[in-house]
């Protein structure tokens, strides 16, 4: 049976990044999705925003919803401080097995634990089968549909605490626009909106940081 794109891109990885080295783990996927193939990672130039954001906030315990194949997961562990967790989710398995193997070849799988399966089930167990109290950030990556009500259920679980971050990819494009409303019209929120490009093309994106105010 012929390859998954994610495969020849893990496989890609394999052989030319530098094992135990993030940063060219990161560096190879970009090579590869901006030569070869397109692929939904967060990219370079949306990830310098990623950075800035994780060390801003300096996180112990950060979310990501939406693993896909690792690219922001090794991306956001590379910053993460000693002691610091990562906690990435995602339902589809084959995407999990290839994010496992990317986290692992990078050398951040002591920071990183990839939860598999749908976000709404698992947010409402990270307290108590995860030991988590509450997160400090959160990537926002999965289906743009999902944005919405899994921050709600964020909130219902109790799981944000005032100046909790959330940071939401492609609130452009594709787009996430229920997301911007909720998040600009809730009391409970402060955002800040950062224009910035779709992965590996010259098509306009953001994303936006909502800071939790309790
Ligand atoms: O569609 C996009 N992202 C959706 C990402 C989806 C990823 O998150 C998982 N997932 C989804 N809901 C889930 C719920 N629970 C767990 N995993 C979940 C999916 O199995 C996939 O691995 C996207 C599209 C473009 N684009 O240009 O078209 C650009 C981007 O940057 C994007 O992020
Ligand atoms: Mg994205």
């Amino acid at each position: 049976m012929n390859q998954s794109k994610e495969q020849r891109i893990l496989n890609f990885v394999l052989q030319n990044a530098v094992r135990g080295d993030p940063r060219s783990v990161v560096d190879t996927i970009d090579k590869y999705c901006s030569q070869k193939e397109w692929a939904m990672n967060v990219g370079n130039e949306k990830g310098l925003i990623l950075d800035k954001t994780v060390e801003e906030v300096n996180p112990s315990v950060a979310l990501e919803l939406g693993s896909y194949c690792g690219y922001s997961a090794v991306r956001i562990a590379r910053l993460l401080k000693a002691g610091a967790r990562l906690l990435t989710v995602e339902f589809n398995p084959e995407f999990a097995a290839i994010a496992r193997q990317m986290i692992e070849f990078a050398g951040v799988q002591d920071k990183v634990k990839l939860l598999e399966g749908p976000s709404q089930e698992i947010i409402p167990q990270l307290k108590k089968k995860y030991e988590v109290d509450t997160l400090d950030f959160v990537f926002l990556d999965h289906w743009k549909d999902r944005y919405t009500p899994d921050t709600i259920l964020l909130q219902e679980c109790n799981l944000l605490r005032k100046g909790s971050v959330l940071l939401a990819d492609n609130v452009i494009f594709p787009g996430a626009p229920d997301f911007l409303t909720y998040v600009r019209e809730s009391p409970h929120f402060q955002c800040t909106n950062y224009p910035s490009h779709l992965e590996y093309m010259q098509v306009e994106d953001a994303m936006e940081k909502a800071v939790f105010l309790g």
